[in-house]
C-alpha cells in the first residue's frame, strides 16, 4: 500500500545495521560528519610519506589545502558534461520495475557512450595541453568539492520529497526522524522531468569521475618516474574494466535494491559522488608516493585472480538478469528452479546453486585483486576490501531478510539447498 508521510517504520523496515533503535538520532548525526572526514583523512593518508592509517598525529589537512577554486569548476564542469550526456538522444531507452502505482519509469540507456564520449573528450584536452597528472595536487580539495555537493544534493532531495507523491516515498526512509530520513533518503526515483537524479548518479560522474582520477594518477607517476609501474597499470586497467562493465551493463542496475527499494538521501548521494571516486581510487594514489615493483609471476597470479573474480561476477549476475528477464532462454532454461508462492522462481542450480550470492564472492575476488600491486608494507591499499567485506555482509544480510518475507517457506528450502551464503564451505 502506498505510504503516508505520518508512516512510522517498524524495526525491520529500518534496513540499516547501524541506525536500529532509538540512538537513530546521533548516529544519523555522526556518520554524515564521521564518513567525510574519513575521506579526507583516508585522501591525506595516501600521499604522506608514512601512509600507515594509525600514525599519530594524523595527517590531517589544514584548511587551505582543502580549498582550490579550480576544484569546485573542475567538478560542476564535469557534472554538467554528465548530465548533458545524459540527456543525449543516443541509445535505448527502457523501463523499470512496476512501481506502487501500478506504472513504469523510463530510462536512457547511453552510460557506456558517455564513457566513450568523455574518453574522446579527455583526449582532445589532453592534445590541447591539459595536465591530467594535476588531479593528483587536486585530489584533496576535489575531495572537499565533491563532499560540499553531495550534502548539497541531499538537503534539496530532502526538502523536495516533501512534494513526492505518497507512492514514491521509499519504506526505509519515512520514520518521521529527520536526521534518519536525510540519511537514509525519503523519495524513491527523485526527477526532474525525464532527468533521474538516482539513476544519474549511481553509475555516471561518480563512476567515470573514479576511471579519470586513475588515469591522473597513473600520469603523475609517469612525470615522477618516467614510466609508469606494472602495479600501476594492473591497478587503474583492472578497474576501469569494473567502471567500463558498469556501464556496459548498465540496464542491470534498474533491478538492485539501491535503484528498486532504497530512497535516494546522504547515504547514496556522498556514496555516489564522492565515497566512491575518492577512496575506489586510493590505491592508484598510494602508488604514486608508494612505487611497488612485481615480479612477471606475482603480475600473473593477480591477473589470474581478477579473471577468475570477473568471471565469477559477470556471470552470475548475467545468469540472474537473464533468468529474471526471460526464464525461457535457453542458457538459462535447463537450470533448475524452486516456485514460490509469488510465481517467480528461484535458480537452485548453476552459479546461485554454488552460494547465495555468487555475485558478491567474485566481486570480493576483484577487490583483493586491486589491493594487491599494493604489496603489504601499508594497510591503507587494503581499505577497499576490508570497507567492501563488511557492505557486502551487511547487504547480503538486508537481502536475505528481504527475500524471506517475500518468498516465505520457498526462501528456507533455498537456504537448506545451497547453505553458504558468500563463501563455500566458511560463510
Ligand atoms: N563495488 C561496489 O561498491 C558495490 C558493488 N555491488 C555489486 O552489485 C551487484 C548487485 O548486487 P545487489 O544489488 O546487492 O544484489 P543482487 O544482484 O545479488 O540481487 C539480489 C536479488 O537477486 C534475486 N535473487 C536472489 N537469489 C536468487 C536466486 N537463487 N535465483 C533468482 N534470483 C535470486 C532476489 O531478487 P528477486 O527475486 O526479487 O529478483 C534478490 O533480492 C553485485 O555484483 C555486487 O557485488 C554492490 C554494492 C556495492
Ligand atoms: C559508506 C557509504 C557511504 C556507502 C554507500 C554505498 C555506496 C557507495 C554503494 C551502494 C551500492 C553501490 C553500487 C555500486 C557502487 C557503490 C554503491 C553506490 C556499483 C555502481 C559499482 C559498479 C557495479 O558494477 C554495480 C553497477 C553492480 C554497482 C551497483 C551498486
Amino acid at each position: 500500500p502506498p505510504l503516508t508521510r505520518q508512516k512510522k517504520c517498524s524495526r525491520p523496515e529500518r534496513a540499516h545495521f547501524w541506525l536500529t533503535d532509538h540512538r537513530d538520532d546521533a548516529r544519523a548525526v555522526c556518520i554524515p560528519v564521521f564518513l567525510p572526514l574519513t575521506v579526507l583523512f583516508l585522501v591525506c593518508v595516501s600521499r604522506s610519506p608514512d601512509a600507515s592509517v594509525c600514525q599519530w598525529p594524523p595527517p590531517l589537512p589544514f584548511m587551505e589545502e582543502l580549498w582550490d577554486p579550480l576544484a569546485p569548476v573542475l567538478l560542476l564542469g564535469w557534472m554538467a558534461l554528465h548530465a548533458l550526456l545524459y540527456l543525449m538522444p543516443v541509445g535505448k531507452v527502457t523501463e523499470g520495475i512496476v512501481l506502487r502505482d501500478g506504472k513504469r519509469l523510463k530510462y536512457p540507456i547511453n552510460g557506456f557512450h558517455s564513457l566513450c564520449i568523455s574518453t574522446l573528450l579527455l583526449m582532445l584536452f589532453l592534445r590541447l595541453g591539459a595536465h591530467l597528472e594535476s588531479l593528483f595536487e587536486l585530489f584533496l580539495p576535489l575531495a572537499a568539492s565533491a563532499i560540499a555537493l553531495s550534502f548539497l544534493l541531499s538537503f534539496y532531495l530532502y526538502i523536495r520529497s516533501f512534494w513526492a507523491p505518497p507512492h514514491d516515498l521509499a519504506v526505509g526512509g519515512n520514520t518521521g526522524n529527520p536526521l534518519y530520513d536525510f540519511f537514509i533518503g525519503r523519495e524513491l526515483n527523485p526527477r526532474i522531468g525525464f532527468f533521474d537524479l538516482k539513476y544519474f548518479c549511481e553509475l555516471r560522474p561518480g563512476l567515470i569521475g573514479w576511471a579519470v582520477i586513475n588515469l591522473g594518477m597513473l600520469m603523475k607517476e609517469v612525470e615522477l618516474q618516467g614510466s609508469p609501474s606494472l602495479a600501476m597499470l594492473l591497478v587503474v586497467s583492472f578497474q576501469l574494466l569494473y567502471v567500463a562493465d558498469a556501464l556496459w551493463n548498465e540496464e542491470a542496475i534498474l533491478t538492485t535494491m539501491d535503484i528498486v527499494h532504497d530512497g535516494f538521501g546522504f547515504m547514496l548521494a556522498f556514496g555516489d559522488l564522492a565515497w566512491v571516486p575518492f577512496t575506489y581510487s586510493l590505491q592508484a594514489a598510494y602508488l604514486v608516493k608508494h612505487p611497488q615493483t612485481l615480479s612477471s609471476l606475482q603480475a600473473l597470479a593477480i591477473v589470474a585472480l581478477k579473471v577468475v573474480g570477473y568471471t565469477i561476477f559477470r556471470r552470475s549476475n548475467s545468469q540472474k538478469n537473464q533468468f529474471r528477464r526471460d526464464p525461457t532462454h535457453p542458457s538459462v532454461s535447463k537450470l533448475e528452479t524452486i516456485a514460490t508462492a509469488t510465481g517467480k522462481r528461484l535458480l537452485v542450480s548453476g552459479w546461485w546453486g554454488l552460494v547465495r550470492h555468487p555475485n558478491y564472492l567474485g566481486d570480493l575476488f576483484m577487490a583483493l585483486a586491486w589491493s594487491l600491486p599494493c604489496g603489504f608494507s601499508h594497510l591503507l591499499p587494503y581499505f577497499y576490501v576490508i570497507y567492501f567485506t563488511i557492505l557486502l555482509i551487511h547487504r547480503e544480510d538486508r537481502d536475505e531478510r528481504q527475500c524471506k518475507a517475500k518468498y516465505g517457506l520457498a526462501w528456507d528450502s533455498y537456504c537448506q539447498r545451497v547453505p553458504y551464503r558468500i563463501f563455500p564451505y566458511i560463510y
